[in-house]
């Protein structure tokens, strides 16, 4: 199996800071990953280095193939796709569901390139995969949160990327919307096609069977990683949490996670 990302000792300095420590993790083609952690655990420092816009100070980070220092990062960009809530501050967000969908496939924020009727079908046939045909013809400002966020996942697959980033996907939503994100997520995952998913979140009930592998991020250091099975346990969480928690298991095969 091809490698997605292989971390050998990589580690990140800001000043005096550490702020990522000795991260040494390799994912392949067809892995789902989640990654777990408290706030400042090093999450998106950690995907700022995958996706180029930070580099290692020490170590030796390979992704998608191509050796950092020996490869071209914005060729490397066009390979990842990152949905965040972040991205949304960037959008035009008076366009139209389909326009901004589609602009994916330039990977620019507008749609300024010429588009053929292909590509519209493509951007609404992603968009019915997520589960937003009825957001066809709306515009994006008038969306909700988890409108908008099945939007930025059409999106990112417009530029058929070969790893996608979905950073937090469900800040934000409600019980309702973040099961049907989640849901489209999962078969997103089972599609032939699908892209490798790294997915970030702050909560282990989000992390649905789909996402067989497991990082477990504190402290800028991987406490963990593994199989979902040997990692989302009371014992190993209790010894990853900085507090004492209880877990509950719920169906699915999902697990949540309380302070005691
Ligand atoms: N450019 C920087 N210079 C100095 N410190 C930084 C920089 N970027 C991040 N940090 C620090 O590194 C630590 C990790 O930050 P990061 O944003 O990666 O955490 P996170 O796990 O994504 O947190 P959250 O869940 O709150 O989003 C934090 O303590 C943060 O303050």
């Amino acid at each position: 199996m091809a490698k997605i990302l292989d971390f050998q000792n990589v580690s990140l300095e800001r000043g005096e800071r550490t702020i990522l420590h000795n991260i040494t993790w390799t994912t392949h083609t067809h892995e789902n990953w989640a990654i777990l952690g408290l706030n400042g655990a090093g999450k998106t420092t950690l995907l700022k280095l995958i996706h180029g816009d930070m580099w290692p100070t020490t170590g030796r980070l390979e992704v998608l193939g191509g050796v950092f220092g020996h490869t071209s990062i914005p060729e490397l960009q066009r390979k990842i796709g990152w949905v965040s809530t972040a991205l949304q501050d960037a959008l035009h967000v008076g366009e139209r569901v389909e326009k901004i969908v589609l602009s994916g496939k330039f990977a620019s924020i507008g749609v300024y390139e010429h588009y053929t009727a292909a590509d519209m079908a493509q951007a609404k046939q992603y968009l019915e995969q997520m589960g937003g045909s009825a957001l066809i013809g709306k515009r994006y400002a008038t969306l909700s949160q988890g409108e908008r966020q099945t939007v930025l996942i059409a999106r990112a697959l417009m530029a058929r990327p070969q790893l996608l980033i979905l950073d937090e996907p469900c800040n934000g939503l409600d019980l309702f919307a973040r099961e049907r994100l989640l849901q489209h997520v999962a078969q997103l995952a089972a599609a032939p096609d699908s892209p490798a998913l790294l997915f970030v979140s702050h909560y282990t009930e989000e992390l649905l069977p789909c996402f067989q592998n497991v990082l477990l991020l504190r402290d800028g250091q991987i406490v963990r990683q593994g199989t979902r099975a040997a990692l989302l346990n009371q014992a190993v969480l209790s010894d990853f949490y900085p507090a004492p928690i209880q877990t509950a298991t719920l169906s699915g095969e999902r697990l949540a996670v309380y302070p005691q």
